[in-house]
């Protein structure tokens, strides 16, 4: 699937009605706004049917200013000699405001939507609802998604949806009720949040982001604090190899190791956390496992430390500012002994990263980890996957407010980290990095192939590697899972954890490309 470069910023549907109101305060008409919305989905939807000679376009415009620019975009198609129906879900004549405006600009006949027939379409441009959806979608306007859903399934023409496929939550990417699948989506500005958080982005095909006449500087005001995870938006904090630098100005990172059983996850981990420029990467295994890792390591060296014990003794040595644990470590009170001897005060920052059997042993004693957390000598990353969040943070994953609006995967991201005081990156298909400042990123796009064993301590070694460099936290955290998924994309598939770290100098030469 296509993706990116997008705009850094993504935006929930408020902060994009307060750009759209800032825009027209300043004296730009709406309806200039919207005249330009339509031109790009009119330039999307002719390329698509200069490219398969097609004719016959719908335009389903619903009751607010989403239909608006339906009704222009369905006008410019006419004129351009395509065979154009319009059909609406209200009344043009019920319309309001620059909708009502858009609407008077059509002046052929509008079909009721609820019973409109889909035969012989080649396209359908879904402008029923945008960013102004308020609730479910029930009744006739369900119905019509429903048919217009099957329609496309079984002809398998296409859809274009006007800013969001509709019933899709711009915020939370939630579907309300029922929402419609297109196979591209125009919206306008800035992508939204529900663009790129589940299950919204598999609803709306190929994204791309047009520019109807608002100006950046409105940003100023809105001043948002998510962004699509790409380089622009963590690139400038990079540390490459600089020409007069040796290793132990890129970082000495620690990765603890399981028992002798539980061995391949902390190497993984290890070698990854070299790949992604640490300068120096040490094992910290228990006694029972060197026989074990020793056989098994080049680059990475070897340390035996057994225990909270061995683990602060080795921590001593204040160039190693960074400890990774987790992967592979077995659950229970060992492991939280452990995670305080890697966490406890010391005379340099030392940062750590946080994952797995970690994430599990806490899950019982949050507040424990909070206060090992308050007390660290330095910035803490956690990487939960869905089910290590629902057990740390007592959460499920689609909640709604009061009001009925769904809470998304960004808001419990956003949450858990301020309440836990480090940044989470909570992983899946769309990935969310959190800081407790409330910045947080979202992936835009990341093979599946990446869902298998031991991916996860991958990344983890990234997010350390990248510490280990002296990356703010943040940065790091949103860089990892980026390189992660850019050295996934590059091994195509049939992906093992281990192609992951053997493709990151791949990843790096997409990112060192982006920086020139
Ligand atoms: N001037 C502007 O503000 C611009 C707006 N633009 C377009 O306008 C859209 C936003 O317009 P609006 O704020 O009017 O919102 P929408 O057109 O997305 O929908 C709002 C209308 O739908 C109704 N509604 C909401 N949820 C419903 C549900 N579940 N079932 C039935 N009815 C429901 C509301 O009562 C309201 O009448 C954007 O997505 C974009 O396409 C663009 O033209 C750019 C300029
Ligand atoms: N469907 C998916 N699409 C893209 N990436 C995925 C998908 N499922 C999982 N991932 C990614 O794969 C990695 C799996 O990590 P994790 O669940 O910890 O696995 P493991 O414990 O086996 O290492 C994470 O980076 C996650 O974001
Ligand atoms: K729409």
């Amino acid at each position: 699937m296509p993706h990116g470069p997008y705009p850094p910023e993504l935006l929930t549907t408020a902060q994009m009605a307060r750009a759209d109101r800032l825009t027209i305060e300043s004296g730009v008409a709406g309806m200039a706004l919207m005249e330009k919305a339509a031109a790009a989905i009119a330039a999307a939807a002719t390329a698509f049917l200069v490219k398969t000679a097609g004719r016959r376009v719908l335009v389903l415009c619903g009751p607010g200013n989403n239909g608006g620019d339906g009704y222009v975009a369905a006008r410019m198609l006419r004129s351009q000699r395509f065979k154009v129906r319009v059909a609406a879900l209200v009344p043009p004549e019920s319309l309001r405001g620059d909708a009502r405006e858009a609407a008077s600009t059509w002046d052929g006949r509008v079909e009721d939507a609820t019973s409109c027939d889909f035969t012989g379409v080649d396209l359908v441009i879904d402008a029923l609802f945008g960013t102004g959806l308020a609730r479910d979608i029930d009744g006739p306007a369900a119905v019509l998604i429903e048919r217009l859903n099957a329609w496309r399934a079984e002809t398998r023409q296409k859809i274009i949806a006007v800013d969001i496929p509709s019933g899709v939550d711009g915020t939370s990417g939630a579907i309300r009720g029922v929402a419609v699948q297109a196979d591209s989506t125009v919206t306008f500005f800035r992508l939204k949040c529900g663009h790129l958080l589940l299950p919204g982005r598999l609803r709306c095909g190929a994204i791309s982001c047009a520019h109807i006449g608002i100006r950046s500087t409105v940003l100023q005001q809105i001043a948002p604090q998510t962004f699509v995870n790409e380089p622009d938006a963590w690139g400038a904090a990079l540390r490459l190899p600089s020409v007069e630098g040796h290793k132990y100005a890129r970082g000495h990172a620690v990765v603890v190791s399981g028992g002798a059983s539980h061995t391949g996850a902390a190497r993984l981990a290890a070698t990854a956390a070299l790949r992604a420029g640490a300068g120096l990467v040490t094992l910290a295994t228990p006694q029972d496992a060197v026989a074990v890792n020793a056989p098994a390591l080049t680059s990475v060296m070897l340390r035996v430390a057994d225990g909270p014990a061995g683990l602060s003794a080795l921590l001593e040595d204040r160039r190693k500012n960074v400890v990774a644990l987790g992967p592979a470590l077995g659950v229970g009170e060992d492991c939280c002994a452990l995670v305080e001897a890697a966490l406890a005060p010391s005379p340099e920052p030392r940062a750590a990263v946080l994952d797995a059997d970690v994430l599990t042993s806490f899950a019982l004693a949050p507040e424990r980890l909070k206060e090992a957390i308050a007390n660290a000598p330095g910035p803490v990353v956690l990487t939960p996957h869905g089910g290590e969040f629902a057990r740390l943070f007592h959460g499920q994953r689609w909640e709604r407010t009061l009001s009925g609006a769904p809470i998304s995967k960004l808001e419990r991201t956003r949450d858990a980290a301020r309440e836990v005081g480090a940044v989470i990156v909570f992983k899946g298909p769309d990935t969310v990095v959190a800081a407790p400042d409330g910045r947080a990123s979202i992936l835009p796009h990341a093979t599946p192939w990446l869902a298998t064993a031991g991916s996860g301590d991958v990344l983890t070694g990234i997010v350390a590697g990248l510490l280990a460099q002296g990356m703010e936290p943040f940065a790091a955290a949103s860089c990892a899972v980026w390189m992660h998924a850019a050295a996934a994309e590059d091994f195509g598939p049939g992906l093992i954890a281990d192609d992951i770290i053997n493709h990151l100098p791949a990843a790096w030469r997409r990112l060192t490309a982006t920086q020139s």
